[in-house]
């Protein structure tokens, strides 16, 4: 039995961080994608371990089944339909379990989202044994979603075959989750996130999940359809960062200036509202505003496409990675019996 899914990264327009303590964000999902493949082994395949083989970092992991089940000290054999948080109990096994991997210093980064899957694979599929390949075109920690979408991803493929969503097994290609099952995916995805994150506000993985523009807003989100395709020029700085540490930061500031902070917050969630209302009524009563609309549109598709490849060009003569990515289109889909 196999199964692949994919889900998109993101990218936030306004509200980043802000959305952690409460602010409207507003986010569109990019068309850069993390792939997962699931393949359960088979008494044929006379295979008793979990592995993990991470393509981008070149790294594989493999746990005897055996191993895995001692590690648990409570039970994860849960319900895939009651998505549950690690407990500290569960993230000590984690912790161990994934050390005994020894990670390579350079790759260290890599240990929360092993965490993430062993609590998501453990607690959705048990202790079977399986083999799970992840691939992904977005650069890991550089702001585009990639711990989300890692998590979406993992989790439709690990709900996929349960009884906890209903999927047409049968179907051809790219599919899309019905609207209750996609919350259960994104329920589990953000227990995922949570490992990675530390204190996520759940916009990353709920905009990989759901695809689109969404406006969100302590945990509730608003969904916006662009009407016009839209394109960004996304740069890769390679700086180093990390999320987690970030976040924590934001917190931080905020306990030491919380009336400062407060405004700040407030600001940005009038920039987000603002930007949503923006969104969601693209045509202006006015018809002379929609004519400099169109107009203004069609200048800056055509100035866009020529300075963009020049602006491409010059910031990777620097040694900076571009990316043109599509921006709102749809979030995780499934698809059956691929071969790997
Ligand atoms: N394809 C992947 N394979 C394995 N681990 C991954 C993958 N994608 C993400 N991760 C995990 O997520 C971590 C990066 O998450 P982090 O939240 O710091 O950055 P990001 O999600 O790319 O950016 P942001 O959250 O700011 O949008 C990686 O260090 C790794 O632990
Ligand atoms: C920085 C942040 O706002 C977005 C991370 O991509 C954190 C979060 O919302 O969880
Ligand atoms: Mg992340």
């Amino acid at each position: 039995m196999e199964v692949k899914s994919r889900a998109p990264g993101k990218i936030i327009l306004t509200g980043e961080h802000a959305v952690v303590h409460g602010s409207t964000a507003v986010a569109s999902s990019i068309d850069l994608y993390t792939y997962v493949s699931l393949h359960f082994s088979t008494p044929s395949d006379n295979e008793d371990s979990l592995k993990l083989k991470l393509q981008e970092t070149a790294l594989e992991f493999s746990w005897p089944i055996t191993r895995i089940r001692a590690a648990f000290p409570e039970s994860t054999a849960q319900l895939s339909s009651t998505p549950n948080s690690c407990s500290v109990e569960n993230a000590k096994a984690i912790a161990a379990l994934v050390e005994e991997l020894n990670i390579p210093e350079a790759k260290l980064g890599l240990a929360s989202g092993v965490s993430a899957f062993l609590w998501l694979y453990s607690s959705i599929q048990g202790f079977k044994p399986a083999t799970v390949v992840v691939t992904s075109e977005l650069p890991l920690g550089s702001g585009l979603g990639s711990s989300a979408s890692f998590c979406v991803a993992l989790a439709a493929a690990l709900l996929a075959y349960t009884d906890s969503v209903s999927l047409d097994l049968k179907h051809q290609g790219w599919l899309s989750f019905g609207e209750k099952d996609l919350e259960l995916v994104n329920k589990w995805a953000f227990e995922g996130e949570k490992i990675i994150h530390g204190k996520p506000s759940g916009i990353d993985n709920t905009v990989s999940a759901y695809g689109n523009i969404i406006s969100f807003k302590s945990g509730n989100l608003t969904h916006m359809k662009s009407s016009v395709p839209l394109k960004m020029l996304i740069t890769n700085t390679k700086v180093g960062r990390n999320t987690k540490a970030l976040v924590a930061g934001v917190g931080e500031r905020m306990l030491r200036h919380p009336d400062i902070m407060a405004f700040v917050f407030s600001a940005v969630d009038s920039i987000s509202n603002e930007l949503t209302s923006i969104l969601k009524s693209p045509t202006p009563d006015e018809l002379s505003v929609t004519e400099k609309e169109e107009k203004i549109e069609e200048l800056m598709e055509m100035n866009q496409g020529t300075v963009v490849d020049k602006v491409v060009a010059e910031l990777e003569s620097c040694g900076f990675q571009c990316f043109i990515a599509g921006i709102g289109g749809g979030g995780v889909e499934i698809s059956f019996g691929v071969s790997s």
